[in-house]
């Protein structure tokens, strides 16, 4: 099949969460198995200073209507292997800045006009460029528009751009919204200016562009996808998801098992497998020597991740006096709401001798924290699906998880199946996660039963080989 991927990220070229990740594999996979497949990146700063970009050829320049105005803009490609090219839609004026979406402090004034250029030069460089696909995916709000934008193209031209869309939901919190007046950047007819279109009280909505327009919706687990039709976690966008529901399908994620393999990660000073965990322990050694730590008694407890509410910073911070109480050891990894920078650092200057905080983006440093640590944390709010617990339980460390989500769907909750159990599933409230702690402890109290059940969690299945199987008889059934 002739598939192509539209999204804002992907892994190793840009990347500020797991979007990166699950395109880079979903290229890489779908490749791998026969399919010629494309991918389109807005060409930020960071890729036109690539080696990679240092072989890109540019193949056709673009004049993009946008409101009033034609933008032009250039189409770059990057030959990846034998089926594989990378596209980059480059116009600097709206992609040569040094973050992808804002500054710390806010988001660009005129995100609601570069994706919607990005979507629309998207459609136009399938045309310009002759590519016809079987399937073209796109990813979060970014895109969002997209599957609409090649629609109406096609009725204009008459000519077939793709023959089934697929729009991804990766997080239904980031909606992509804008005031109304933003509408007039897309050219389209007033009729989508409305409930039934992009309008979500009295702004537009990118979001729900993809969710009315694409032919399939779908999201990165089984549970997150059933969750989002409720309002608990629908985000206000369950009615419209309701209306889809026929179309809406979850497959959980991969996750990269070359990138994360605790047998030959570069990262990695020592290697390891589940039938000899020394090199575990001395990863753990360097760990605690890199953030100036010292072994206790208790366990290693890790985190890295986005400090957002969504990863539940609020509950961690509310039983953070469990480490410091039974002589565990805390590293935390993690960039983002400068409340909870503060509040962690604090923690980390109190008690020097238990909690390590890093406030960096650091790619390595997350490796060392997945190998080097005896248990996870994730207590998430919510969690479309979550990658770390998948790297985990690859790299023998037990994840301790609210049951939310994708958490729910790929960690086996070993209080209540002590035989298969791989992590710790807990509901996201206070009561529970301090219970979950307790009985970290009390698991790695048991030697026997905490080795086996890192085994077990070592061994189990995460390569993309078994979702691009699903990814790829989902196209079928489509096309
Ligand atoms: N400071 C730091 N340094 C280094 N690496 C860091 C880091 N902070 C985070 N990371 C890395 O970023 C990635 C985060 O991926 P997640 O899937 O857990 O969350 P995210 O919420 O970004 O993704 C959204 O999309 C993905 C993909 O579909 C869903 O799995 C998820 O539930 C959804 O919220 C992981 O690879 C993690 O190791």
């Amino acid at each position: 099949m002739k598939i192509v991927h539209a999204a804002s990220e992907m892994f190793p070229y840009v990347k500020t969460g797991g979007l990166a990740d699950v395109c880079g594999s979903l290229f890489k996979s779908l490749a791998g198995v026969g399919h010629e497949v494309s991918f389109f990146l807005p060409g930020y700063r960071k890729i036109i200073e690539s080696k990679e970009f240092e072989s890109a050829k540019l193949k056709v320049v673009l004049q993009v209507e946008l409101g009033e105005q034609f933008l032009r803009g250039e189409v770059w490609a990057i030959s990846l292997g034998k089926r594989q090219t990378l596209y980059i839609i480059r116009r600097d004026e709206y992609f040569d800045r040094s973050n992808l979406y804002g500054t710390r402090e806010r988001d660009y004034d005129d995100n609601d006009a570069r994706f919607i250029y990005f979507s629309k030069a998207v459609v136009q460089a399938m045309r310009l460029l002759d590519i016809k696909a079987d399937i073209l995916h796109c990813h979060d709000w970014q895109t969002g528009l997209l599957p609409l934008f090649l629609r109406m193209a096609e009725q204009e031209t008459g000519m077939t751009l793709a023959l089934k869309t697929f729009f991804s939901i990766h997080n239904l919190a980031f909606q992509g919204l804008y005031p109304r007046s933003s509408f007039k950047l897309t050219n389209l007819p007033e009729e989508f200016n409305a409930i039934d279109g992009l309008e979500f009280y009295e702004q537009i909505s990118m979001i729900k562009g993809g969710i009315f327009f694409a032919d399939k919706i779908m999201t990165v687990s089984p549970n997150y996808a059933r969750e989002i039709l409720t309002p608990r976690f629908g985000c206000g966008l369950e009615g419209a998801l309701k209306v889809r529901e026929e179309d809406l399908v979850g497959i959980a994620n991969g996750i990269d098992t070359e990138v994360w393999n605790p047998r030959k990660d570069p990262y990695l000073l020592n290697h390891y497998g589940a039938n000899d965990l020394s090199g575990k322990a001395l990863c753990q050694e360097a760990l605690l020597n890199k953030v100036g730590l010292k072994k206790g008694e208790g366990p290693v407890y890790g985190l890295v991740a986005r400090l957002t509410e969504q990863k539940g910073v609020d509950l961690l911070l509310k039983r953070m006096n469990f480490f410091v109480k039974n002589d565990c050891r805390i590293v935390l990894l993690g960039k983002g709401d400068p409340t909870y920078e503060k509040a962690l650092r604090r923690w980390a200057k109190s008690h020097p001798e238990h909690v390590a905080v890093c406030i960096v983006l650091d790619e390595e440093m997350s490796h060392l924290v997945e190998a080097g640590s005896d248990y996870f944390i994730m207590p998430s709010v919510f969690e479309p699906c979550g990658l770390n617990q998948m790297y985990s339980q690859r790299y023998g460390t037990l994840p301790l998880v609210s049951g939310v989500g994708g958490l729910k769907d790929t960690v086996v909750d070993i209080v209540s199946d002590p035989k298969e159990g791989t992590g710790i599933v807990f509901e996201p409230n206070e009561e529970a996660y301090a219970q979950a702690l307790e009985d970290s402890l009390s698991l790695y109290n048991d030697q026997k039963a905490f080795l086996h059940a890192i085994k077990r969690a070592m061994k189990r299945d995460f390569s993309w080989k078994r979702v691009t199987a699903e990814y790829e008889a989902l196209y079928q059934d489509c096309v």
